[in-house]
């Protein structure tokens, strides 16, 4: 399975590999190292997060010189903001960095192409984690494939592949690699899926990870589909939006539209419950002097004139 899945990738070359030096990068590395020789680039994002990422570093380093493959090394404090999870924070800090690294570092003729490690079970603990805490169909789509991002494109070549599948490959290979101790914590709940949940999906349905990537699949396309009709939508009440162009749109695509104007020109999500009051409070805003003022995501979304605005206090101040 993985040796298909490196026989079907398809990437511009040269190729970076984001490589930690834990198992799954560690598989990806060397089998396109092999399959591109002197094509393939690694870049580490070194993590002020942990005491034991200097150790890390340094196998990443012998291992890309055993094998010729040049690496650059990032280092990134990645600090998570209140609501993110510092997981989270360290994702985003880390293809930040990789980006800012193929600017400056590999330049003109370097790698455009990154290739990242996620898998098959790593793909369905998203959509668990999605589900557990009741997310629409953005998270239930899960990780995509592919995309852009810095003048980058992102490949997750291995999104078909159980982990076990990697894991095996590289032992018959002979190949080292670190155990990153914070994957076995307990603390974290993605690791509590895979020991726990992950075994028993097994049992109950052995295809558990096609199945659930064909969801995830299907939940990406109707959120594009849900994406193009925000934007029509938005098109009609402009932006900021206009109450009285809101009302006119039955209530499910105000609340499509109104989620996609909060994401997009303020980066902020409003919950089931605000979502539902504030739907309700634009329905009831049908003279001049009613007022609308509510708490909607990291900030309030109030009345002005004919139009809905957004501000958040701390950073207006
Ligand atoms: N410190 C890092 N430097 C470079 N790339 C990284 C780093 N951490 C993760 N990645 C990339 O992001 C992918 C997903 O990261 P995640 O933290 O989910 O997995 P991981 O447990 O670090 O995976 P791996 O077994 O490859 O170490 C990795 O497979 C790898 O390609």
């Amino acid at each position: 399975m993985f040796t298909e899945a490196i026989a079907a990738f398809a990437p511009r070359l040269p190729l970076a590999v984001a490589y930690s030096g834990g198992a799954d990068s560690s598989a990806l590395l060397r089998a396109c190292a092999a399959r591109w020789p002197g094509q393939v680039h690694a870049v580490h994002v070194h993590h002020g997060l942990q005491a034991a990422a200097d150790g890390f570093e340094a196998h990443c380093r012998s291992t890309c010189a055993a094998l010729g493959v040049p690496l650059v090394v990032a280092h990134v404090q990645a600090r998570h903001a209140r609501g993110q999870s510092p997981e989270d924070a360290a994702r985003r800090a880390r293809y930040a960095a990789i980006a800012e690294v193929a600017l400056r570092e590999w330049g003109d003729g370097g790698p455009r192409d990154v290739a990242l490690a996620q898998h098959a079970d790593d793909q369905v603990e998203t959509i668990v984690l999605a589900l557990s805490r009741g997310a629409g169909l953005p998270g239930l789509a899960a990780m995509p494939a592919q995309w852009e991002q810095g003048g980058l494109r992102f490949h997750r070549p291995l999104l078909q592949v159980p982990g076990a599948a990697l894991r095996a490959w590289l032992a018959a290979q002979g190949a080292a690699w670190i155990e990153d101790p914070s994957n076995a914590d307990t603390a974290y709940l993605r690791n509590r899926i895979r020991a726990e949940l992950l075994p028993v999906l097994e049992r109950l349905f052995p295809a558990f990870r096609s199945t659930f990537a064909r969801s995830a699949a299907h939940a990406a396309e109707a959120q594009q589909l849900l994406r193009g009709l925000a934007d029509q939508d938005l098109q009609a009440t402009g932006i900021p939006p206009a109450i009285a162009a809101l009302q006119a749109l039955p209530r499910a695509r105000q609340a499509n539209a109104l989620r996609h104007w909060l994401a997009e020109a303020h980066g902020t999500a409003p919950s089931a419950v605000q979502l539902a009051e504030l739907l309700d409070q634009i329905d009831a805003c049908r003279t001049r002097g009613h007022r609308l003022h509510l708490k909607v995501g990291a900030g309030f979304v109030r009345r002005s004139g004919a139009l809905l605005g957004w501000y958040n206090p701390a950073l207006s101040s």
